[in-house]
């Protein structure tokens, strides 16, 4: 795993976004692995700015998306389907046909899951797939125990996810129980990987990735096993891991 560690979260966010774009320059048709919460707002940001000011053109770019609530409408404002409009799509040249979100009202949301894997095989998988961390380890949606060779599926969220979660809804209860996310073997077929990780919040999990051990009870560990995994960090989210640096080095 590639490691990046910046000054802080507009760095991180410029880091990410220049990954970003240099894919889409390189081959204007990529297939991009998008993600939602607050990790990859200033990502996003950046990205609007290349795509203002240097011309950056996504009118041939494919994405899909990691996850999506279940039981919230497309247009419910917390919805990932509204994220992504408001902080993306509506700002660059993207073809909204070609923007890929699980439906998590669909009336089967087996066969939803079904045909998303189906999609991601067909059309992708991605040539660069972003994703954040939860506090506890999980990428897209998939929580703690979750199989590192499953695919798109529904996941019941842990109760420390909604709690995170609930500053997005007015209290806890609002947010869902459940969410389609992809698995953990949908996002290991990606091509190559960009995590972000920003705050002191995320410190203890990106001390534990960095250790090196996998883990189906920390998420994040399966993409140890990936080649070709960039992490981007910021200093307050690398914190215990030069802590543990500098502890190791005192000890020689
Ligand atoms: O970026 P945040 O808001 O800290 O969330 C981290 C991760 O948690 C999720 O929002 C799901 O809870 C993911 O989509 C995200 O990658």
């Amino acid at each position: 795993m590639k490691v990046i560690v910046t000054d802080n979260y507009e760095q991180l966010s410029a880091r990410a976004a220049e990954i970003i774009e240099d894919q889409v320059n390189m081959n204007s048709g990529s297939v991009i692995g998008l993600a939602t919460g607050g990790t990859p707002l200033g990502t996003y940001k950046h990205l609007i700015k290349g795509f203002q000011e240097r011309s950056v053109d996504y009118s041939k770019v494919t994405t899909f998306n990691l996850d999506e609530y279940v039981g919230l409408e497309e247009d419910h404002p917390q919805s990932y389907h509204q994220f992504m409009e408001q902080n993306l799509f509506n700002h660059v040249n993207i073809n909204h046909t070609r923007t890929y979100i699980p439906n998590g009202n669909a009336e089967s949301l087996e066969e939803e899951c079904l045909l998303y894997e189906q999609l991601i095989e067909e059309i992708g998988p991605p040539d660069l797939q972003l994703l954040g961390i939860g506090e506890n380890g999980h990428i897209g949606f998939n929580e703690p125990g979750s199989s590192f060779q499953g695919f798109t599926h529904i996941e019941q969220l842990d109760e420390s996810t909604r709690e995170a979660n609930a500053r997005f809804f007015n209290s806890k209860e609002e947010v869902p129980l459940e969410a389609i996310t992809m698995g953990i073997g949908s996002i290991l077929k990606s091509k190559a990987i960009l995590l972000l990780a920003s705050g002191e919040h995320k410190a203890k999990a990106i001390s534990q990735l960095l250790k090196g051990e996998t883990d189906e009870q920390f998420p994040a560990s399966a993409l140890l096993d990936h080649p070709n995994v960039t992490l981007v960090v910021d200093r307050a989210a690398y914190q215990l891991v030069e802590a543990d640096e500098g502890e190791r080095d005192h000890a020689q």
